[in-house]
């Protein structure tokens, strides 16, 4: 007995009956604990449930990968020895087990095995447990365990701390039965314990190096914005001074700090999702190594717009996908020539985006480029810009003599009076200046139809319409929604200055099915919408509007086949039957709309 034990714990000890004369101080204290938690004599440890083991297994990842080469080499020269080695959570729960192979077999027998939970609290007094509870390396022998059942045991455990910041990992243990010598297990286990930090320090230095590479990505991207970098600990990486300056002593910042530590074990967008909002004003990204997070990043977002006319080139917008890859290809060709072209398409399809990608291409340098919205113009100014030298006409004399573009939106909306006013005046401005104005004209409804039907003068037609090149609407070409909402969300980080938004896969699933009515006008505001509200800037179905989740709904018009089926028979109604027109509205080979045709059961006979 040793002299701090009082008479009273002596009584009350002897009063269980159990008491091994020769019993240490910490382990006396772990049976005072053992009979206070009400443990009763149990032949073996809990057991976890598969899918419990699992999620423990999954919280513990990171200790499981440090230990593993330790493990793996100290298991295999452990084997025939009568020795086994487990390593455990930091709760008492063994997540794995090597070393002698018929010991492990007579472990499980008392669930000192896989799965098997020795905290102190589960199963009373014992190295595991009693480690846990004195955050120091312990050795419990036979008839020192608290429960009878286990005296058959002798352990030597040490912890396992974080290198990082001191908390505790989990246990290595060394087990061996009664029968077997061994004299060295306590020097075993702290050195295994030694190797396993030393390896998990090493992962964390890595870590801490990929999070600066993480770093230099993004400022290559976004310049010099104020940032932060944490590691999982919430130890600091990278501050820049005047992130520093602006959140010194900041309590929002601390308490995320504290919270860091208890998350990284979770999926990244979770995290993101816990913390989101934390830190008013800053952009939260949280930095993953595959699965598994390694630190966070918080920066304030300088803002520095780009102009919005500074639009991607012809080669840059053809990369989402081969519809449009053919087409900015024909408008590579016909940028260099002075034919006039006419660009349709849906209303948001990018007709705008188009017109000043084919003039850049056009000239180099390239001279102005202006708008003209022809549903505000009315025949009285029309009349005035013939008539005399107003501004439009000086202004379109000097277009025409720098060779600049002229972009005509919705002609289609003028009434007839106006429709002849206009093609005089570009007839007027052409002939008067030497290089001719490249002419581009817009329009979201077919304005061929509108001339067939009497609607559109067919000399103005002509005159608009050397060439013309249709956008088919995004539902029609559904492989490039994906690449396009990229397009859209990196524009939007580089004209906003702000981070780019990430889908999750239910979220780009969700989004490559819906119909997008307004097209890349309506995706560029969704997302606008979504980085104003996402503080994480990880977007998830949940995040989506209610329109853009109601897939289940409309199944059979969403799957691929539904949806192509009923854009063929749209696209062959507008196109009044002629099938090469269909073709060419869906941006697709006359050939391959036939094999379309006949795949869907949908009879040839149409107009060709
Ligand atoms: N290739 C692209 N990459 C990124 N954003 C694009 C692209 N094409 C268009 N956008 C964006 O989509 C939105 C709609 O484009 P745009 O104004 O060119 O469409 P539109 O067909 O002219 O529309 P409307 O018929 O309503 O005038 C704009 O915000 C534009 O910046």
């Amino acid at each position: 007995m040793v002299a701090s034990i009082t008479k009273r714990d002596w009584e009350e000890y002897m009063a269980i009956g159990r008491v091994p004369l020769s019993v240490r101080e910490p382990v006396l204290q772990s049976w005072q604990r053992s009979a206070s938690s009400g443990i009763t004599s149990l032949k073996s440890a809990p057991k976890l449930g598969e899918s419990e083991l699992v999620a423990h297994r999954q919280e513990a990842r990171r200790l499981r990968l440090g230990a593993r080469a330790a493990l793996q080499k100290a298991g295999y020269l452990l084997n025939h020895t009568g020795n086994m080695l487990l390593l455990c959570s930091n709760s008492g729960v063994v997540l794995d087990v090597a070393g002698d192979e018929v010991t492990q077999a007579r472990g499980r027998e008392n669930h000192l095995h896989v799965g098997g939970r020795w905290s102190e609290s589960s199963i009373g007094t014992n190295a595991i447990g009693t480690a846990i509870h004195l955050r120091r390396p312990i050795q419990v022998n036979s008839v020192e365990h608290y429960c009878e059942e286990i005296h058959r045991w002798n352990c030597a455990a040490t912890p396992i701390t974080d290198p990082a910041d001191g908390r505790l990992l989990g246990i290595v243990d060394i087990s061996w039965p009664n029968d077997v010598e061994q004299a060295n297990a306590a020097a075993l286990s702290a050195t295994l314990a030694l190797q396993i930090e030393a390896d998990l320090g090493r992962h964390h230095a890595m870590e801490r190096e990929k999070l600066m590479e993480r770093l230099q990505m993004r400022r290559r991207r976004l310049g010099s914005d104020p940032v932060l970098v944490l590691d999982r600990s919430a130890r600091e990486v990278f501050a820049s001074e005047d992130f520093r300056r602006l959140y010194d002593g900041n309590e929002a910042l601390n308490f995320l700090r504290a919270c860091i530590p208890n998350l990284m074990g979770q999926a990244p967008e979770d995290i993101a999702e816990a913390l989101s909002g934390s830190l008013p004003g800053a952009d939260l990204e949280v930095i993953a190594e595959g699965e598994d997070a390694i630190g966070v990043m918080l920066s304030l977002p300088r803002r520095r717009p780009v102009p919005v006319s500074h639009g991607a080139e012809l080669d840059k917008i053809g990369r989402i996908g081969a519809v449009t890859f053919e087409l900015c290809r024909q408008a590579r060709r016909l940028a260099g020539t002075h034919i006039p072209i006419l660009i349709e398409g849906e209303t948001g399809t990018g007709k705008t985006f188009l017109a000043q990608a084919i003039h850049r291409a056009a000239a180099r340098p390239p001279g102005s480029f202006e708008m003209l919205d022809c549903s505000t113009l009315t025949t009285r100014a029309l009349r005035e810009d013939l008539a005399r030298e107003t501004r439009r006409s000086a202004m379109l004399e000097q277009l025409a003599e720098s060779g600049g573009a002229l972009c005509l939106d919705r002609p289609g909306s003028l009434p007839p009076e106006a429709q002849k006013l206009l093609l005089s005046l570009l007839e007027q401005v052409s002939a008067r200046a030497c290089n001719g104005i490249k002419l581009l004209s817009l329009s979201s409804t077919p304005l061929y139809d509108a001339m067939q039907g009497g609607r559109f003068r067919g000399d103005l037609y002509y005159r608009l319409a050397g060439a013309r090149l249709i956008i088919p609407p995004l539902r029609m070409r559904r492989q490039e929604i994906i690449p396009s909402l990229r397009m859209v969300a990196e524009r939007h980080a580089r004209t906003t200055g702000k981070r780019e938004l990430r889908f999750t896969s239910g979220a780009l699933s969700l989004l490559e099915a819906y119909h997008w009515p307004g097209n890349l006008l309506e995706m560029s505001n969704l997302v606008a919408m979504l980085d104003a509200l996402s503080p994480s800037g990880l977007i998830d179905e949940k995040n989506l509007p209610a329109e853009m989740r109601r897939r289940s709904e409309r199944r059979e018009e969403h799957t691929l086949r539904g949806s192509e089926k009923a854009e063929i028979l749209e696209a062959i109604e507008f196109a009044d039957g002629n099938l090469t027109e269909a073709a060419r509205r869906l941006g697709i080979a006359r050939s391959t709309l036939y094999l379309k045709l006949d795949s869907y059961g949908i009879a040839r006979t149409r107009k060709s």
